[in-house]
């Protein structure tokens, strides 16, 4: 079994935040109170050495608030959080030395200089043996085509261009553990495609544990193998996402018949709903229960001469959404 290199426990984290008094006009002014924010109400995870995992919440859920907690950045107010076996807001530094955080706001490049200063830098800082730190820049030019782009100043460089500096600077010392929160926020399909292949290679070929958060589902669909999620401080769900992609009861799927129309008798059918009809091709849903795709395709041949189908393949984003209406029981948009 492989180890776990982050476990966490019962872990909860409150903020307090200053609020105006409302108790009158004057007051508004002069005084302030204080409210308190649960972030994190115990939460337990546990993973292990070479998952791939997605943190998924909706705004304010706590993702970054976990993050700054597993990071040693912040401290929690109850609960254990084990990094390595070690706690990271008391092991700051040796923790640091075997991770790379990225968190989208915030910079590790020096904005006025060229790419390369900083990489630089980073590798006199935390000491990063040449063959490391030189196996590192050619994964980031291989990999994010940074080559074009170390000698260029950070402060005139493409949000695209920076983030692959940045991803460059937390995999110099090529850490055990990457935290990523947001890291493909605002980027195009093609440099997060690039970003996915570098995820893939680090997992893969140097065992690297990767922890993001994102709000764009079909990045984890892409990137991680198990997710997370999490609704106001607390993990709903935490599934491995082809089991997830595997559960849902409904699938979809569009036939063409050779007729020139969709034949009236198809609405007949058990467990099979027609969602809509043009010329001859209808687009269906399906109910897990009644049938697998052979079953109904074999159904389907049998009664009725049919030219083509597509199967829409389900769909991480419908699957969490539908976690969050029913946890609401109302439309969540
Ligand atoms: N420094 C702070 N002081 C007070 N409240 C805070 C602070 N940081 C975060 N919060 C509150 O804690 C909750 C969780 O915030 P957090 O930033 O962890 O959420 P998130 O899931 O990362 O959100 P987003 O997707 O919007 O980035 C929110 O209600 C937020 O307002």
């Amino acid at each position: 079994m492989k180890k776990e290199v982050i476990v966490v426990k019962k872990l909860t984290k409150y903020y307090k935040r200053k609020v105006k008094k409302e108790d009158s006009f004057w007051k508004h002014l002069i005084k302030r109170d204080y409210e308190v924010v649960k972030a994190l109400k115990e939460i337990d995870l546990s993973i292990s050495e070479g998952e791939i995992v997605g943190y998924v919440g909706l705004n304010g859920a706590g993702k970054s608030t976990t993050i700054k907690l597993l990071t040693g950045i912040l401290h929690p107010d109850s609960g254990s959080i084990e990094v390595f076996g070690m706690n990271p807001f008391k092991h700051r530094q040796r923790i640091v030395a075997r991770i790379g955080v990225m968190f989208g706001q915030r910079s590790h490049l020096l904005w006025d200089l060229p790419l390369i200063h900083s990489l630089d830098l980073l590798k006199k800082i935390y000491n990063i043996p040449d063959n490391i730190y030189q196996e590192s820049i050619e994964l980031a030019k291989k990999y994010l085509g940074i080559g074009d782009l170390l000698k260029i100043p950070v402060r005139t460089m493409s949000l695209g261009q920076r983030i692959r500096g940045e991803f460059t600077a937390i995999m110099l010392h090529q850490p055990e553990i990457l935290f990523l929160d947001e890291p493909t926020i605002g980027l195009d399909v093609i440099t997060k495609n690039e970003i996915k292949k570098l995820l893939h290679y680090l997992n893969e070929e140097k065992g690297c544990t990767i922890f993001l958060t994102t709000h764009d589902l079909r990045d984890i669909e892409k990137i991680c193998k198990r997710v997370v999620v999490l609704d106001e401080g607390r993990i709903i769900l935490d599934d491995q996402v082809n089991n997830l992609l595997n559960k849902v009861e409904s699938q979809f799927l569009s036939v063409t018949f050779a007729d020139m129309r969709v034949p009236e008798s198809l609405l007949q059918f058990e467990g099979i709903e027609v969602l809509s009809k043009d010329k001859n091709v209808a687009r269906i849903k399906y109910d897990r229960k009644y049938y697998t795709i052979e079953s109904l395709l074999k159904k389907l041949m049998t009664n009725y001469n049919i030219e083509g189908f597509y199967l829409e393949q389900p769909d991480l984003e419908e699957i969490i959404l539908n976690l969050y209406k029913s946890r609401r029981n109302k439309v969540v948009v």
